[in-house]
C-alpha cells in the first residue's frame, strides 16, 4: 500500500496487475522461505514470471509425436526457465542446509523448514512441490484481485455500495482486519461473483483412475478427463443472464464456491481441489476490501467505466490482456495508516 501511496502522491499511475503479482509473489515465497525469496529476489522475481506466463497448452500434449519437433519453440522456452527456476532454487536450499549447520535458529518455522525435516522427499521433489505452490499461490490470487478491481471499476454502483459496507461495518477511523471480514457479506458476494465470472483455472485436467459413468458417457480408466470450470460458471442453464456482474445474486443464497456447489467451481472439488482454497479466500477478501476501505482509486484522464475491458488472456491463469494503470491515493485520514505503521508520505 505504501508503494501504490508513494506513486499516487507523486501523480503516477502504477501497473494493478504488476504491484498485486508483487504483493502475491511476497506473500507466497514468505510463508515458503521465510524472508520471501531473500537475496535472490530479483532472479527468482523474474524467473517466476517467465515459468507462470508460459503457455498451458501445447499442441504437442495432444499429439505426443510431435514432441521432438516443438513447432512452436514453446517447449524449449518453458524447459529454459524452468532450469533458471531449478538454479534459483537449488542455491535458496543450499542457503537453509547452511544456517542449520551454523545453528541459525527462527523461533517461526516455514514451509521448507517443515520440508526439509520431512527427510523423506529428494531434492527434486522438493522443487517440484515448492514450484506447484508458488505458482498456483501467487497469479490465481493476484488476478483474482485484478479481475475484482476490474469489474467493480466497470460497475460505479456495486464499487459505491461495497464502500458504503466497508465504512459502516469499519468506519474510517482504522484499517480493515482479518476479524472484520466474516461481517462483510457483500464483500463476500463480491469476491464469490468475481470468481465465477472469472474463474482464474479456466480447466482442470483429471485423469480416470477406474473405467466409470458420467452423465451417461462411458470413461474407460486412464482417460484425460478436463473440467471446463469457466464455462460451469457462466452455464445459462443455471445462472440467470450470466455474462452481467451481479454480485447480489450471492446474497441470501445457498451456493458457495467451495466445491460443494457443481453451479460454480473455480476451486475445482473432491480430493484434488485447490489445497490453497481457504488461504485464497481470506488473502483475496482481505486485500480487496483494504483496497476499496483504505484507497481512492481512479482511472487514467480521460478514462471512464465505459472504457474498461475484459479482454482475457489465457495462460497457466487467465488475466487481463490489456494493462489496468491506476492512479492510488490515500482515502482515510492520514494517521489511520500510521497507526497501522505504514509510512505514508504527506498530509
Ligand atoms: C483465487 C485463488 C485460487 C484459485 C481460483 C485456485 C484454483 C485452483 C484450481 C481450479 C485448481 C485445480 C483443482 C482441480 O484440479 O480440480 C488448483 C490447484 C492447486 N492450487 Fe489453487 N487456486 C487459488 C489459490 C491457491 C493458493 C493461494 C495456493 C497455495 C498457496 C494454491 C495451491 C494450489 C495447488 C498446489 C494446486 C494443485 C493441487 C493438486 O494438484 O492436487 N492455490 N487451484
Amino acid at each position: 500500500m505504501s508503494t501504490a501511496f508513494e506513486e499516487g502522491h507523486a501523480n503516477r499511475y502504477i501497473s494493478f496487475a504488476g504491484i498485486m503479482h508483487e504483493l502475491f509473489m511476497s506473500i507466497t515465497t514468505r510463508m515458503m522461505f521465510r524472508r520471501g525469496a531473500g537475496a535472490h529476489n530479483q532472479d527468482f522475481h523474474k524467473t517466476m514470471i517467465e515459468v507462470s506466463s508460459s503457455d498451458f497448452f501445447f499442441i504437442e500434449e495432444f499429439f505426443p509425436l510431435l514432441k521432438p519437433l516443438d513447432l512452436s519453440g514453446r517447449i524449449k522456452k518453458l524447459k529454459l526457465a524452468a532450469e533458471k527456476y531449478y538454479e534459483v532454487m537449488e542455491s535458496i536450499i543450499d542457503d537453509r542446509l547452511k544456517e542449520k549447520t551454523n545453528s541459525k535458529s527462527y523461533n517461526e518455522e516455514d514451509f521448507l523448514d517443515v520440508l526439509l525435516a520431512m527427510s523423506d522427499f529428494t531434492r527434486d521433489q522438493l522443487k517440484y512441490l515448492l514450484l506447484d505452490i508458488i505458482i498456483g499461490g501467487t497469479d490465481t490470487s493476484s488476478n483474482t484481485i485484478v479481475w475484482a478491481m476490474t469489474e467493480l471499476l466497470r460497475h460505479p454502483n456495486i464499487m459505491e455500495r461495497l464502500q458504503s459496507e466497508l465504512d459502516d461495518v469499519i468506519g474510517k477511523e482504522r484499517l480493515v482486519e482479518e476479524a472484520d471480514l466474516q461481517k462483510l457479506e457483500y464483500l463476500q458476494a463480491v469476491v464469490k461473483e468475481t470468481l465465477r465470472l472469472h474463474p482464474i483455472g479456466v480447466l482442470a485436467p483429471h485423469c480416470s483412475m477406474e473405467a466409470t459413468k458420467v452423465a451417461g458417457y462411458d470413461i474407460p480408466a486412464n482417460t484425460r478427463v478436463t473440467l471446463n470450470l469457466y464455462a460451469i460458471g457462466r452455464d445459462p442453464k443455471v445462472w440467470e443472464n450470466p455474462l452481467k456482474f451481479d454480485p447480489s445474486r450471492f446474497l441470501n443464497s445457498p451456493i458457495d464456491v467451495k466445491g460443494q456447489h457443481y453451479e460454480v467451481l473455480p476451486f475445482g472439488s473432491g480430493r484434488r481441489r485447490c489445497p490453497g482454497m481457504n488461504l485464497a479466500l481470506v488473502s483475496v477478501s482481505y486485500t480487496l476490501a483494504q483496497l476499496v476501505h483504505a484507497c481512492s482509486i481512479s482511472l487514467p484522464e480521460g478514462l471512464t467505466h465505459l472504457d474498461v475491458d475484459v479482454e482475457e488472456k489465457f495462460g497457466i491463469s487467465v488475466g487481463r490482456r490489456n494493462p489496468l494503470n491506476l492512479l492510488i491515493t490515500r482515502r482515510l485520514p492520514s494517521d489511520v495508516y500510521r497507526k497501522a505503521g505504514l509510512n505514508v508520505i504527506g498530509q
